[in-house]
């Protein structure tokens, strides 16, 4: 295969959900011959079980094609699939740095959707090259030319010469691949300078160590070269490298412009990091690539074993899942409620949510959540400083001088039209406004500053709905601010339950408070006496509410007639059993402490 720069084009897929992406991709493996038909199998690209469930890519795959153009000249043409959601925008922002083109893609039936406006943001973001495809053309209800104005009016993209494709027929599949060729700019870089290399994802396999997927920006890469990688300070020798096809091929080196994958040897995969850059250890370059940052997590939960034999196979579970994964973090955190478990930090709720899923599904745990909540920094009288991961933590507030939290600058995209929905919803978050430009005339660029722990909430859910899904949003951290902070708790039967206080902004508090003993009385099942709820700040208290006592048994109405319907029932019970949580007397259920992420109702 060619290593010439001037042969080589490295470019991005994007579009809204089922717009066709994947059979897209599917296809352009199958029509250069990349993956025979025989082994296709559906969306070869998406690889893990719950991104496959869920439609949601959570890493980067990069895979190489080889591709001979109707110039008779041959390219190599690398295809890097990104991450899509906001808690990962940090690793899209890298792979999208990797590319020097993407391809729009729109479906000729349903037009240009809010995620392809909000994808082509970012792709414009990043100064790259974009090709507009609109796909599904076999369908009988497509309608291009109407997409194609769309994507001119709404995009100010040029798409008169957009692709007319459909992943099904495979019809376009070539003009698109001829699109790719010209109008994507090769690589640039100097081939002859010492290396520098791009990491945009790193993953941990168990047999090699630690695989990157690189872009060599300049000079070349190969087996047995000592690098280093920059922010880290980590050096290892190069056991391989090579191009996905999609399966490992090793090559020789990778040259510059090349995007492929490195096998490092190294056990950790927080030595290597995304962002970060590479260079050989002897003679290597001083200046590393733009755009570095460390991924820190942003929100922390208490993981509780419901049964108290699975504290061990957690631990385990967690070990093996951090080796993969940088951005978790976790120690232990002991409850008076829940018992022994471990604090956990994640870039975002999508991130708790999928290693939650995966700790129950691929190690078999049951496990009890507590409420998400972002890193406090307290102030005592004295000058100390103390981090707080767990609103438990929090000192007695005799002793605390101030408090501050962290906070975001956010961007958000949106057409001229939900300008006032974000305001509210930004404005009701404690947001602060800074600026607005128009970015055309179909789309206004919004920046906020917003307390992390308002964003943590549903604060993406309902951007999304009340914007009927067409926002953007994109962030960066912003440090620490002062704030008035002061931590709720939750008594259940005139007890303070640990694993349900929270921290609140005093303003908000009496609202959440009370909200949430309403909601609360919902969630808690009847027990066999009364329970009352309340919140409280100190010792006062704000809002109260009162789970009645159950009435009568389940049983009874079954007058011990039909035994097989009686069993059921028990069954029934047990499995609704296995998400509670005897906390003293009170059986508690997951959602309880959920729900203090659900503010406005
Ligand atoms: N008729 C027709 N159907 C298509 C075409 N391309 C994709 N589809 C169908 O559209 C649906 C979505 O296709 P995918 O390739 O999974 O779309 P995607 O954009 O990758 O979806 P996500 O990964 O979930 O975002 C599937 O049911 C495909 O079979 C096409 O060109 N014509």
């Amino acid at each position: 295969m060619t290593h010439e720069l001037s042969h080589i084009r490295n470019f991005s897929i994007i579009a809204h959900i089922d717009h066709g992406k994947s059979t897209l991709s599917d296809r352009i493996l199958e029509l250069t011959g990349t993956v025979a038909k025989r082994d296709m199998q559906a969306q070869l690209l998406d690889s893990m079980d719950i991104e496959r469930e869920r439609g949601i890519t959570i890493k980067s795959q990069a895979v190489r094609v080889s591709y001979t153009a109707d110039d008779g000249e041959t390219y190599q043409l690398n295809l890097i699939d990104t991450p899509g959601h906001v808690d990962f925008t940090y690793e899209v922002s890298r792979s999208l740095a990797a590319c020097d083109g993407a391809v729009l893609v729109v479906d000729a039936t349903q037009g240009v959707e809010a995620q392809t406006v909000a994808n082509a943001m970012l792709a414009m973001n990043a100064d790259l090259e974009i090709i507009p495809l609109i796909n599904k053309i076999d369908l009988p209800a497509a309608e291009p030319e109407r997409v194609k104005a769309e994507i001119e009016d709404g995009l100010a993209i040029p798409a008169d010469d957009a692709v007319l494709a459909s992943g099904k027929t495979g019809e376009g599949v070539h003009d698109l691949l001829e699109a790719v060729v010209y109008n994507i700019p090769a690589p640039e870089g100097d081939g002859a300078a010492p290396l520098r290399a791009l990491i945009f994802d790193s993953y941990f396999d168990a047999y090699r160590g630690v695989v990157a997927l690189i872009r060599v920006v300049d000079g070349h890469i190969k087996k047995g070269d000592k690098i280093r990688m920059m922010a880290t300070g980590t050096e290892t020798l190069v056991e391989e490298v090579g191009a996905r096809h999609p399966q490992e091929v090793p090559e020789e080196a990778l040259y510059v412009g090349e995007v492929g994958y490195l096998v490092t040897g190294l056990k950790d995969v927080s030595q290597v990091k995304v962002g970060d850059t590479i260079t050989v250890a002897d003679g290597g370059v001083n200046e590393p690539l733009p755009g570095y940052r460390e991924a820190k997590p942003m929100v922390f939960t208490g993981l509780f074993p419901i049964d108290g034999d699975q504290y061990e196979p957690l631990k385990e579970a967690l070990e093996k899942l951090s080796l993969n994964d940088p951005a978790l973090v976790w120690e232990p955190e002991t409850s008076h409620a829940l018992g022994f478990g471990f604090r956990v930090g994640f870039l975002g709720l999508l991130h708790m949510e999928v290693i939650k899923e995966r700790l129950e599904r691929e190690f078999g745990l049951d496990l009890l959540a507590t409420a998400p909540s972002v890193e406090y920094h307290v102030y005592l009288k004295g000058g100390e400083m103390v981090s707080l991961h767990s609103p438990q933590e929090m000192p007695d507030p005799g002793s605390i001088d101030h408090v501050e939290e962290p906070y975001l600058k956010a961007k958000i995209l949106i057409p001229p039209d939900y300008v006032g929905a974000v305001m509210d919803l930004a404005v009701g978050r404690r947001g602060n406004f800074v600026t607005m430009n128009y970015l055309s005339q179909t789309t206004v660029e919004m920046l906020w500053e917003i307390p992390l722990s308002e964003l943590i909430l549903d604060f993406f859910d309902k951007l999304k709905s009340n914007t009927k899904g067409y926002a953007s949003l994109d962030y960066e951290m912003d440090g620490y601010k002062p704030s008035q902070l002061v931590k709720l708790d939750i008594l259940l039967s005139g007890k303070p339950i640990d694993a349900l206080s929270f921290i609140v902004h005093k303003d908000k508090a009496y609202d959440r408070g009370r909200v949430l003993c309403d909601k609360l009385k919902e969630i808690i099942p009847r027990q066999m006496f009364e329970v009352p709820i309340q919140a409280a700040i100190g010792g006062r208290v704000l809002a109260r509410q009162t789970v009645k006592a159950k009435r009568k048994d389940v049983l009874a109405k079954c007058y011990g007639g039909d035994i097989t319907r009686k069993r059921k029932l028990l069954e029934k019970q047990k499995a609704g059993k296995k998400r509670m949580k005897a906390i003293g007397n009170v059986e508690v259920p997951q959602e309880a402490f959920m729900a203090i992420l659900k503010v406005d109702e």
